[in-house]
């Protein structure tokens, strides 16, 4: 079964509204290299989908009151998608280049997604501005260790997780602060790729 089964019309319709989005502005701003919509669904989208079930289905996310921050969001992955489907709690985009953040911002504005934010702002300088998390989403951004490296302090209050989209089923090596406490696995065009969750050691 296609994990597009699982959202209703109406975010099939939301999503479907977002690749014209994408596709129109990507012709100015550089946003993604995929050309058109069949790719950027199956290739970018779907991602996203899969990261709404992995919340929907895993215990330790289920406080409706629960504050991401999406490192480096550039064109909105995963988190627009994810805004689509999951709307409970705040959402923030953290997109350093003003053209993406600017796109980001007209998205939200069009799709109408509540308590959705983007944050122009390096992600490194995000714990001296005070923001924390309870779950900390990187898609595609840095290295997994220099994520954990940037997510340790915006954690660290409210005991929370990071979320990683690898295409490897776990990591090498663990700094002794962290622990890989889940691995959800899936499938995209015959390719597995995996949800990494790490929990800091408090
Ligand atoms: C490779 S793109 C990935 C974008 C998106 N997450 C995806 O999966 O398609 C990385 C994005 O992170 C942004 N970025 C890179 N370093 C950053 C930093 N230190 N703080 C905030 N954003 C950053 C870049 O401008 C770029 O849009």
């Amino acid at each position: 079964m296609s994990i597009f089964n699982l959202i209703s019309l109406e975010q099939k319709q939301q999503i479907e509204y977002f690749i014209e989005l994408i596709l129109k502005w990507n012709s100015k701003v550089n946003l993604v290299g995929f050309k058109n919509r069949e790719d950027i669904l199956n290739y970018l989208i779907s991602d996203s989908l899969f990261l709404a079930d992995f919340f929907k289905k895993s215990l330790v996310f289920k406080s409706k009151k629960l504050t991401f921050i999406d490192l480096g969001a550039g064109a909105g992955l995963p988190g627009i998608p994810f805004r689509i489907i999951h709307k409970a709690g705040d959402y923030y985009l953290v997109e350093i280049r003003k053209k993406r953040a600017i796109f980001l911002k007209n998205v939200i504005f069009k799709l109408q997604l509540s308590n959705t934010y983007v944050l122009e702002e390096l992600a490194q300088n995000l714990f001296e501005y005070h923001y924390s998390a309870d779950i900390i989403i990187a898609r595609a951004f840095k290295p997994y260790l220099q994520v954990l490296k940037i997510a340790y302090p915006l954690l660290k209050k409210r005991k929370g997780r990071v979320v990683i989209l690898a295409n490897k089923p776990k990591p090498k090596k663990l700094p002794s602060n962290w622990q890989l406490e889940t691995v959800y696995s899936y499938q995209i065009e015959e390719k597995s790729r995996y949800f990494w969750s790490f929990k800091p050691n408090i």
